[in-house]
């Protein structure tokens, strides 16, 4: 069974993802694949120096900050780069599923309902917090100015858009309820699993 674990940036997706893992399911973090494709995939570095110049990379790899100042403030290249990234992205993680062998499996992405990707999994779980926390939360995780994550929550569905479509919302602000409640969704997606 394949579970989908998303929510807007700052909402705590991560965190809820690793709390799953503590339980022993595995997560495939699509944020961190991504990256891991941009750099290693010869093809997908090609495509996007085409597109978004030389300086896209450094010695170091992918220039995160100068391709997410380009794309979080022009939809068209942002559309380019998921173009570029997405299609990888699900061709690896298609893979990926194929290795593991528990009763459920979850993919973590952002991007679910913006992507009209539901159709690809079984149960879909949301992660929510209210805005101005979240807000608060990324600008001190990542050291960086309200515009910035501004920027992104642009291109990001609202929460009550992505509420209707969920099979299961956890409101993330307090850590030891946030734990509860994924222990009591496990329970309920291992129930699941068995019947399917
Ligand atoms: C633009 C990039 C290089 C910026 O890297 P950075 O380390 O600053 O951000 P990171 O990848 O950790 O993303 C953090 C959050 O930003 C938001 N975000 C990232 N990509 C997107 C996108 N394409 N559309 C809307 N929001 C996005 C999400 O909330 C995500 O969780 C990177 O986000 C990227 O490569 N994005 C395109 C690939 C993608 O869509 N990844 C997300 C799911 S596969
Ligand atoms: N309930 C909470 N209370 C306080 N801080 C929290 C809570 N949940 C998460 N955080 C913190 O908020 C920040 C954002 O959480 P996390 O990285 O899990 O979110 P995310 O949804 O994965 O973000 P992104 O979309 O940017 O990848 C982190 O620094 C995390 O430690």
């Amino acid at each position: 069974m394949i579970v989908g674990l998303t929510g807007g940036i700052g909402s705590g997706k991560s965190t809820v993802a690793q709390m799953f893992r503590d339980l022993g399911i595995p997560v495939y973090d699509s944020d961190r694949e991504a990256k891991l494709l941009m750099n290693a995939a010869p093809e997908i570095r090609q495509a996007i120096m085409l597109n978004f110049g030389e300086a896209a990379y450094t010695a170091s790899g992918l220039n995160r900050a100068y391709i997410s100042n380009l794309v979080f403030k022009d939809k068209k290249l942002l559309q380019k780069l998921n173009q570029i990234v997405h299609p990888a992205v699900a061709k690896h993680f298609s893979k990926w599923v194929q290795k593991q062998s528990t009763a459920y499996i979850i993919q973590e992405s952002a991007l679910i309902f913006e992507n009209q990707s539901e159709e690809k999994y079984d149960q879909i779980i949301l992660v929510t917090a209210p805005l101005e926390e979240r807000i608060k939360r990324v600008m001190k995780r990542d050291k960086v100015d309200r515009g910035k994550v501004e920027a992104r929550i642009n291109n990001q569905l609202p929460d009550t858009e992505k509420e209707k479509k969920a099979n299961f919302t956890i409101i993330n602000t307090n850590l030891g309820k946030t734990a509860e409640t994924v222990a009591k969704i496990h329970e309920i997606l291992l129930n699941k699993s068995v019947k399917q």
